[in-house]
């Protein structure tokens, strides 16, 4: 297998990232990630030089991205998809779903459980087991059966969390929208993630319509082509893609 760095280019390609455990290494809570040092430049850089054909695709919420990213404003997907902004800086929100009835069934565990912490978002909730891992089972059963009867959610599995988002929005309905629209029309999609939501995102770039490439980071059985073994090494394939090798 070729190593990465041989399948992203700057001139042909759009890049779509994804941020926790891809662009950063993942932190004990949400708001505790570090921002390598040298990230904000590469970024900065890659923009430039693929004429804005870049976006950052998270479960996080736009907010969010752009707090840790500031004064850098990209394009980018939030909450699995369910916001977009585009490279001309219009904003994309899909219908929320109503997570009042959920937030009621799951406060009352959450508060009974300590480790466990509730992230809410427009239209998504997610239920952090990190600092508990043994509740793990016992998490997703109270979500699904919380979803039950609920139309329009769907639950997805991350890294230490489970989360119930609208069922219309993926990452690779996202990546798929930025790419019909400038400055991604016409390159190639590149996909880089390190999660099973991620798995839409490769699947769809890797689609013989899209005729991309998927990068998974880290370990796990993935449907992406091609790997990387940590963000680190994720920073590195950039700058050479830029051309300026760190090491
Ligand atoms: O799609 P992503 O950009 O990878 O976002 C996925 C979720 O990331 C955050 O949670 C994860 O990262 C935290 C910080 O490293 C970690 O503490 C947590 O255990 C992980 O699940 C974020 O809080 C979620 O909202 C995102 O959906």
């Amino acid at each position: 297998m070729l190593p990465p760095n041989r399948y992203y280019s700057t001139a042909a390609d759009a890049l779509f990232l994804d941020f926790d455990g891809t662009l950063v290494d993942l932190a004990p809570q949400p708001e505790s990630v570090v921002l390598p040092v040298g990230l904000m430049t590469i970024l900065q850089r890659l923009q430039s030089a693929a004429g804005g054909a870049l976006a950052i695709v998270s479960g996080r919420p736009l907010e969010q991205i752009d707090s840790f990213l500031a004064p850098m404003v990209l394009a980018a997907a939030g909450v699995h998809g369910a916001e977009r902004r585009r490279a001309d800086g219009s904003v994309v929100r899909q219908p929320a779903p109503d997570t009042g009835f959920l937030l009621a069934h799951l406060s009352p565990f959450v508060n009974a459980h300590p480790g466990l912490r509730l992230e809410i978002k427009r239209g998504a909730v997610a239920l952090h087991y990190r600092h508990a891992p043994q509740l793990e089972q016992l998490c997703i059963q109270v979500m699904s059966s919380a979803l039950m009867g609920l139309d329009g959610v769907k639950l997805l599995h991350g890294k230490m969390v489970v989360e119930a988002t609208s069922a219309d929005v993926s990452k690779g309905d996202a990546v798929a929208a930025f790419m019909r629209e400038p400055p991604f029309a016409g390159r190639r999609p590149v996909y880089v993630g390190d999660d099973i939501t991620d798995e839409s995102a490769f699947s769809w770039a890797q689609s013989a319509t899209a005729g991309g490439i998927g990068i998974k980071v880290g370990e796990g059985h993935s449907q992406a082509r091609l790997r990387l073994a940590d963000p680190d090494a994720l920073r590195n394939m950039l700058l050479e893609a830029l051309g300026a090798v760190s090491n």
